[in-house]
């Protein structure tokens, strides 16, 4: 018999293949059941338009059969089945895909779509197999034909005996290597496996003879080997069913059969887009945090299938970073299956459908925030940390999305707040948005640089995580309001006693730049307080950078070694501020010592390490003396 030769492409595709350029070798069964579905989906359509043709549901199915002794695993199927003049066109040319042309052809009336655009599925028999045999009848035929292939040399095309209308796939396992096991392939409960993997969703069953042990009729304690064929796919996905059959514990059920995660889902949202691009989705929002979820070793994605058969266990390009909590899967019909992952990247599609994805997601959080309060502070305690990364990342591209779904405590109730929340009830002469941070609520509430603040009765956010001030900066103003740190230099508050304060200012201005000088390299300048009421104290910040973003940034392991430029303020009105004016007059030894003494003092509470503690407390220890 005469071996025909593979077209060119076909051949370097096929050395691919025989080399493995899938990683996963198992993805062959998929590939090939895919064939089997789109064989007995053509027949469907045929019979959508063709009255000779009835399509009786039951009569339709794909049979694995795995025999160890021969070490053949055979795919049959009850589909349109090939002619000779298919078998040469479609299996001996690769780039002619015939789901495409089948496709062009016949334009999908009723969306049963077609898997598979891109022809090498086929072929990745020849991964796991030393010879492959085709034999197939085609709907309408009289005759069967038997295509062969061992690989790169060619094939051979025979006519061949065949009862029913189909396609039988037999594969040659190959055998073990020192590092390849093939047995695998023939193993029961490993093609189990793989079947629900991928191929759960394919909408024929898939049959397998599974083998059992059971007593023997009439014995006590005899037993017997009997085979019992088996249905190994579900079918129908819990997406594309109905929302409204279905109950939040199917959603629950769905998300732990998935191994989302062990917590229960918070949220639940389930797509259904039949616009611009169509898919389907499930999307999940959980409760609580993964262990792993603020390291490196987190991945994010979610499942992507075409058409339901998965392609992809985690396509990470469906979501951006800020949303990486969402579980869940996509599917669509508009995406062929043998895409590869560098392809995927650029396919429009894909973009499409990462696009209106974020836009669901963010909705849903929003209309938890509005209606779901406590639920959505649980969310926020697991997942609001994420949303500032997101909205520091890429220089606040992302800041327009996420800003309105973030919340932090405040000084008003010790409760969580939205920005729009704290803009409502802000005073008609509150100019800023007033942030403190610090380590704690309770280390900010203490900070004197609070005092003026909520003397005037102004609200304070509570910035602990260290993300918050860089996130802010970012945003930098809010519904026309600015940010403002209550350590920044102009607060923006009228101080009380301005005139005073002002004259006080010119009169001591030779003190002040005494100090300066002698604290010189530590802070750029020492003035009087507008802030401070009962406190003698404290260090404020003049430009962008503040004290806490100088700690973080220094704490990191690149440390920067960055600085905020620091002022120091002295409360006028404090007693202590008297006996510095002394002490300028009388005696400048004692002003030094004051003076470095106040510095410290400001720096502890700030939570600043001290640049000498022992001369601060020789420094203590002389005024006792
Ligand atoms: N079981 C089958 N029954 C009928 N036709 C088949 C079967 N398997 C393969 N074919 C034909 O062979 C063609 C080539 O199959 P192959 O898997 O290489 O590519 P494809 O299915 O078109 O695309 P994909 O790479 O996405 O699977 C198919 O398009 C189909 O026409």
């Amino acid at each position: 018999m005469e071996k025909k030769q593979f077209q060119a492409e076909s051949k370097r595709l096929l050395e691919m293949m025989i080399n493995s350029i899938y990683t996963q070798r198992e993805i062959f069964l998929r590939e090939l059941i895919s064939n089997s579905s789109d064989a007995i989906d053509k027949i469907y359509y045929k019979a959508l338009t063709d009255d000779s043709l009835v399509f009786d549901k039951d009569s339709y199915f794909i049979k694995v059969i795995a025999d160890k002794t021969n070490r053949t695993l055979t795919i049959r199927d009850t589909g349109i089945g090939m002619t000779k003049e298919d078998l040469e066109n479609n299996l001996g040319i690769i780039a002619k895909s015939g789901s495409l042309a089948f496709k062009k052809d016949n334009e999908a009336k009723d969306g049963h779509n077609i898997i598979g655009q891109f022809g090498v599925g086929f072929y990745s028999a020849f991964m796991v197999a030393d010879v492959v045999t085709v034999t197939s009848k085609a709907l309408g035929s009289d005759t069967a034909y038997k295509w062969e292939s061992t690989g790169t040399d060619g094939y051979t095309i025979e006519a061949a005996e065949k009862d029913s209308v189909g396609t039988e796939i037999v594969l040659q396992i190959k055998a073990n290597t020192e590092d390849d096991n093939y047995d695998e392939f023939l193993d029961e409960y490993r093609l189990k496996a793989i079947i629900k993997k991928y191929s759960d969703f394919i909408r024929y069953p898939i049959k397998m003879d599974v083998a059992g042990k059971r007593l023997k009729e009439g014995t006590e304690d005899e037993f017997e080997d009997y085979q019992d064929e088996q249905q190994l796919n579900s079918m129908v996905p819990i997406w594309r069913k109905n929302k409204s059959e279905l109950t939040p514990e199917d959603y629950e059920k769905f998300y732990h059969e998935k191994h989302y995660g062990f917590d229960k889902p918070l949220k639940h949202i389930h797509v259904s887009a039949d616009g611009a691009v169509v898919y389907q989705a499930i999307l999940f929002v959980p409760e609580s945090m993964p262990f792993d979820y603020y390291s490196k070793e987190y991945e994010k994605g979610l499942e992507l299938y075409a058409n339901g058969v998965l392609i992809m266990n985690k396509c990470a390009d469906l979501l951006p970073d800020y949303f990486s909590f969402v579980k869940g899967m996509v599917d669509s019909e508009s995406l062929s299956l043998n895409i590869s992952r560098e392809m995927l990247q650029h396919d429009r599609q894909l973009k499409l459908i990462a696009k209106n994805i974020q836009s669901k997601i963010k909705s849903q959080l929003q209309s938890m925030l509005k209606d779901e309060r406590e639920k959505y502070e649980t969310f926020y305690k697991s997942f609001g940390r994420q949303l500032k990364f997101g909205v520091y990342s890429d220089y606040g591209t992302h800041k327009d999305v996420l800003q309105d779904l973030l919340m932090f405590h405040s000084s008003n109730e010790k409760k969580l707040v939205t920005l729009d929340e704290y803009i409502a009830r802000m005073p008609e002469d509150q100019k800023y948005i007033y942030y403190a941070s610090g380590e704690s609520m309770e280390r900010i509430d203490k900070l004197p640089q609070t005092e003026i603040v909520t003397d005037k009765g102004y609200e304070i956010l509570y910035f602990t995580d260290d993300i918050d001030e860089f996130a802010i900066k970012m945003i930098m103003t809010y519904k026309e309001k600015e940010f403002k740190s209550v350590s920044s230099g102009d607060l923006g508050i009228e101080a009380d006693d301005k005139s005073e304060t002002e004259a006080d200012k010119s009169e001591n201005k030779e003190l002040f730049d005494y100090m300066t000088s002698l604290l010189s390299g530590k802070v750029s300048n020492v003035k009087a307080s507008k802030r401070l009421k009962k406190h003698p104290v404290c260090l404020s910040t003049d430009g962008d950078m503040t004290i806490e973003m100088e700690k973080i940034l220094n704490a990191m392991p690149n440390n920067p070694n960055v600085k905020a430029e620091k002022v120091l303020e002295i409360n006028m009105n404090h007693e202590v501020f008297g006996s510095l004016k002394d002490a300028f007059e009388k005696d400048k030894e004692k002003l030094n010592l004051y003076t470095a003494l106040l510095y410290n003092q400001a720096l502890l509470i700030e939570g600043l390490p001290l640049q000498d503690p022992v001369e601060f407390t020789n420094d203590i220890c002389k005024i006792m003396v």
